[in-house]
């Protein structure tokens, strides 16, 4: 008997948006293996081990917004309280890929010192990496190459995929339209000191955002997890 709620809608995809490749969804490939093929055409996926499951693990520096930023893509929800993560804490999203169910497993990781320790037990067999700094600190960006080599001693280097995300977005955006003097700890109670100045100091911080990703090859993203962009 299937207790499982189904799939949500927006989860369906009949076909691959165009910004996806073919190659994205393996099990359409000629030379795919005939056994995983064919446990997909009768959706037996969980015969074959980790087809069903990819492990997602989100990293990066304490109060980037991990959470929201997972808690946005899973719940549609957003939190204006920081509540810090204690090791790890996971969520399960459900999608069905041209015909085939699959699972992706989101791995939300402690950005505090003090529980690196705990979280990086969980980094192992991830297939995807996401690397969160707040596009108003610096020092956040700085610290993604650590996060990533962290990540990458429980990983296989070449067949795992990268993705770099600034976050809160809406921040930055807020101060280019309307200048900084109108932004304060009233409006935005957790802005740090690091926070752009101006908006010449933004764009340059996204343009060593992108060289990063660049470096890290990893796929560059900025997002808002307030707004939902
Ligand atoms: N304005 C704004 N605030 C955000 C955004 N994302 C997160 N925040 C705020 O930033 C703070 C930290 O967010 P979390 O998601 O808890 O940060 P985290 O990276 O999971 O933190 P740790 O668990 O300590 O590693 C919270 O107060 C959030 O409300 C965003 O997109 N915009």
């Amino acid at each position: 008997m299937n207790i499982l709620a189904p799939v949500r809608r927006d989860r369906v995809l009949a076909e691959l948006p165009q910004c996806l490749r073919k190659e994205a969804a393996l099990h359409v490939l000629k030379d795919f293996h005939p056994r995983v093929t064919c446990a997909c055409q009768e959706h037996r996926t969980g015969t074959v081990g980790r087809f069903k499951i990819s492990k997602v693990i989100v990293v990066g520096d304490l109060s980037v917004g991990k959470t929201c930023l997972i808690n946005r893509f899973c719940k549609d929800t957003f939190d204006k309280n920081y509540k810090a993560t204690i090791g790890v804490d996971f969520e399960m999203e459900r999608f069905e890929v041209l015909g085939i169910p699959f699972s992706l497993q989101l791995w939300d990781t402690a950005g505090q010192e003090r529980f690196k320790c705990i979280a990086s037990t969980y980094y192992r067999g991830a297939q995807a990496i996401i690397i969160v700094f707040n596009l108003n600190d610096v020092a956040s960006l700085e610290h993604t190459k650590q996060w990533l080599a962290d990540a990458l001693r429980e990983n296989d280097p070449s067949s795992v995929l990268l993705f770099l995300v600034g976050s809160k977005k809406d921040l930055s955006v807020s101060m280019l339209v309307w200048g900084t003097s109108q932004l304060g700890e009233e409006t935005f109670p957790h802005l740090t000191l690091t926070f752009p100045k101006t908006p010449a100091q933004y764009v340059l911080m996204e343009r060593d955002a992108l060289k990063v990703a660049q470096e890290m090859k990893a796929e560059y993203w900025a997002v808002s997890s307030l707004t939902g962009e």
